[in-house]
């Protein structure tokens, strides 16, 4: 083995402790990537994403989508979302990224971020529909962005950098213990399109 290699092993824990992350590195070949990137930019429905915040709606910069096995209403940053069905593109890669898993999954929450001046705020995903403890994938297409989580009570943080066309799996205690963010950043002028592939086990209809 290489110095280096463990970045892109599979089996290689990021955190230290109190939950698994595991980087697989580009799991899609540039040109796979690059299709997948133009088709959901331009064929998903794009929405600012709504939250609601010290009481008030606001509309947030980053665009959002949500697709799933069924309509599934899901309640996500205290607003209540219903899935459209999958596309035969995000079916395609729901496909690959079960197999390289061997994880199943029943939705997907779509993100654009359209230059480095959006990003997310520390979080966890462990809202009430989600399956406790439950794997969540998460596909990078377009902009290298940081992504950074920070351990809830002793606050160690760890850095990873998500490259177009990689594939970054979030499992067992992690949502549990540690928040995950993306640092907005000067430094990125272009899109970045995230997909988190989760596994919805309540629905409220
Ligand atoms: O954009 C990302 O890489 C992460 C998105 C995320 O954390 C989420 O949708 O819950
Ligand atoms: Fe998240």
């Amino acid at each position: 083995m290489e110095l280096f290699d463990f970045i892109h092993d599979p089996h290689f824990n990021w955190l230290p402790k109190d939950g698994t992350v595991n980087y697989y590195g580009k799991i899609l070949t540039k040109e796979e990537a690059d299709y997948f990137y133009l088709n959901l930019l331009e064929k998903i429905d794009w929405k600012n994403d709504e939250a609601i915040i010290f009481g008030k709606k606001i509309l947030t910069k980053r665009k959002v989508a949500w697709h799933g096995d069924k309509d599934f209403n899901y309640t996500y940053s205290k607003s209540t979302k219903t899935a459209l069905p999958w596309s035969e593109e995000l079916l395609l890669l729901k496909n690959k990224i079960e197999e390289k898993t061997g994880e199943k999954f029943n939705s997907c929450l779509l993100n654009l971020y359209h230059d480095g001046s959006e990003g997310m705020a520390y979080h966890s995903d462990a809202e009430k529909d989600l399956k406790k403890n439950g794997t969540i994938a998460s596909l990078t297409l377009g902009a290298e962005r940081k992504f950074s989580f920070k351990h809830k009570t002793s606050g160690e943080r760890i850095d990873l950098f998500l490259e177009h066309g990689s594939l970054l799996i979030m499992k067992d205690e992690t949502q549990t213990n540690w928040l995950h963010r993306l640092p907005p950043t000067k430094k990125i002028r272009t899109p970045r399109i995230n997909l988190t592939f989760r596994m919805i086990e309540k629905t409220s209809t």
